[in-house]
């Protein structure tokens, strides 16, 4: 029986198409190796509308290919989606039981951008980002949300080599997304242990 999920995070940042869906499944597969997924609910987010839908960027797809990291797209060639009746979720990922089965059953879903909710700041126990923008976007958008539970922190702030912003790669190169990818690894690797 896999475990309940004891413990949460959704990764931040501007578009959710670069450095949050890097951060998201580099922790996967860490929590994964460690033999603990079961007990994570992981996802990222965004702060902006820029990219809702969309896959991750192709440059971190390719980095992650290169390292050897599952993400959560799946390129399609045909074009299949799935709707609901109700508007009561919309904006919200897959349910936690639901990807979790998946993932059990080796079925991949693709991640596709969405923006950050209030319902992720009363369910998530830490929302880390990535830049000081993106934090005083949070901290704005959190305040709106009456006793909301998430820690909102910055990934940095768990790196060992003290790197604290995780800059925007996107107007940049495979290099830049080589960096972004380092130090998701070094910081997702602090924080399993500083939650295990
Ligand atoms: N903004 C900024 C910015 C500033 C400095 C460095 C990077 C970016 C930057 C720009 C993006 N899309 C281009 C502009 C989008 N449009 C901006 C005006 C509203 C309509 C949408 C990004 C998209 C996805 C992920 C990260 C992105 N990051």
């Amino acid at each position: 029986m896999a475990a309940t999920s004891s413990k949460s995070v959704l990764f931040v940042c501007l578009g959710n198409i670069c450095r949050s869906p890097i951060a998201e499944a580099v922790f996967r597969k860490m929590a994964t190796d460690a033999g603990v997924v079961d007990k994570w609910r992981i996802d990222s987010a965004a702060t902006s509308t820029y990219e809702i839908g969309n896959p991750p960027d192709y440059r971190g797809q390719a980095c992650m290919k290169r390292h050897g990291v599952p993400m959560r797209h799946v390129a399609r060639q045909w074009v299949i989606d799935s709707g609901a009746t109700s508007d009561w979720n919309i904006g919200s990922s897959p349910d936690a039981r639901g990807l979790s089965c998946l993932r059990k059953h080796n079925i991949e879903t693709r991640h596709r951008a969405r923006q950050v909710t209030k319902e992720d700041f009363m369910s998530f126990e830490y929302i880390l980002c990535m830049d000081e923008s993106n934090l005083s976007d949070l901290k704005r958008k959190a305040n709106s949300v009456k006793n909301y539970k998430a820690k909102i922190e910055l990934l940095g702030s768990y790196d060992p080599q003290k790197q604290l912003i995780i800059k925007d790669p996107y107007y940049g190169s495979d290099e830049d997304f080589e960096t972004v990818y380092e130090q998701c690894v070094r910081c997702c690797k602090a924080f399993l242990e500083a939650n295990s």
